[in-house]
């Protein structure tokens, strides 16, 4: 569904921002984007929705050079943005308006959004929080049925009930034809939900890996004294001992803790490329 090959953008001459990136995505997946802050992830999502154009190399979306902006293309692509700006109608209104761009727009399943985040139609958007102008969003992109979904940071502003609701309507949204980029640094927000992981240092991808291969090949444990052993890829402290994380040598596949996995490849990057080349 996207092929980037050797990718490279920058905003200005002197600062490049993504380095000669190479990735293929498909459907059938909900990849979850992360990297710490300026690494490049929104600079990526805006590459593959065609709002940014690549220097060199090519970003390809369903076949179709991103850049180009194709009609074919944008109406299976729909993008939730960390910020936007809504105009002053009520959420009927807008719904009414906006859905005729996306050809298998469901209204039902918008409004079983709706109902699941509790908010009103009638409400106008100029006068909602913003999160919950982002639910309405969300609501909207899911019921697009767009076989594209890029988030930015989705659950940025969602209150604690809502990324539990968050979850269980892009789970049941998910099918074998969409493929769903969701960038973010709440990995609790999608614990369970987002497979493969996807990591960005730099502007390179640095990881890309199914949560399937991650427990066959990493241990995750928690200890209470420090362990120093040449097996352990990456510890820190946590409550009550030591999150530690080894090479999996017993083939037994354990739970994950996602933000250990992300400390633990940020840091100990070639340890880890080490084990998953064997
Ligand atoms: N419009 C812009 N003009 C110039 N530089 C920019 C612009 N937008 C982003 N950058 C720079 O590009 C780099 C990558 O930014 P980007 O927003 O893609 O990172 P990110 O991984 O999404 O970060 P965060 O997690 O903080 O949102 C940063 O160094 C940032 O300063």
């Amino acid at each position: 569904m996207i092929e980037i090959k050797n990718l490279n953008f920058s905003y200005s001459k002197k600062k490049p921002i993504i380095k000669n990136l190479n990735l293929e995505l498909h459907g059938g997946n909900i990849y979850g984007l992360l990297g710490k802050n300026g690494a490049g992830k929104s600079t990526l999502l805006k590459n593959i929705a065609g709002l940014l154009f690549p220097k060199q190399g090519s970003v390809k979306v369903f076949g179709y050079h991103a850049h180009q902006r194709l009609p074919q293309v944008l109406r299976e692509t729909y993008v939730i943005p960390e910020e936007f700006s809504l105009p002053s109608f009520t959420i009927n209104q807008y719904v009414d308006i906006y859905s005729v761009f996306y050809p298998r727009f469901s209204k039902e399943q918008f409004y079983g959004s709706l109902e699941e985040f509790k908010l009103d139609p009638k409400e106008k958007l100029t006068a909602l929080s913003y999160g919950q102008k982002k639910k309405v969003i969300i609501g909207f992109g899911l019921a697009s049925n767009c076989n594209l979904l890029l988030m930015d940071e989705p659950t940025n502003g969602l209150d604690i009930p809502s990324k539990s609701q968050f979850r269980k309507i892009v789970a049941s949204s998910a099918t074998e034809e969409r493929c769903f980029i969701i960038s973010t640094h709440q990995v609790k927000d999608v614990e369970n939900l987002i497979d493969p992981i996807i990591i960005m240092d730099r502007g390179e991808i640095i990881f890309h890996q199914t949560f399937e291969m991650v427990s066959k090949k990493l241990a995750f444990e928690v200890h209470k004294e420090l362990v120093e052993d040449d097996q352990v890829v990456y510890s820190q402290s946590v409550l009550g001992g030591y999150s530690v994380v080894t090479e999996n040598v017993t083939g037994m596949e354990g739970s994950i803790d996602l933000e250990i996995l992300f400390n633990s490849i940020t840091s100990s990057k070639d340890k880890i490329h080490q084990i998953f080349k064997q």
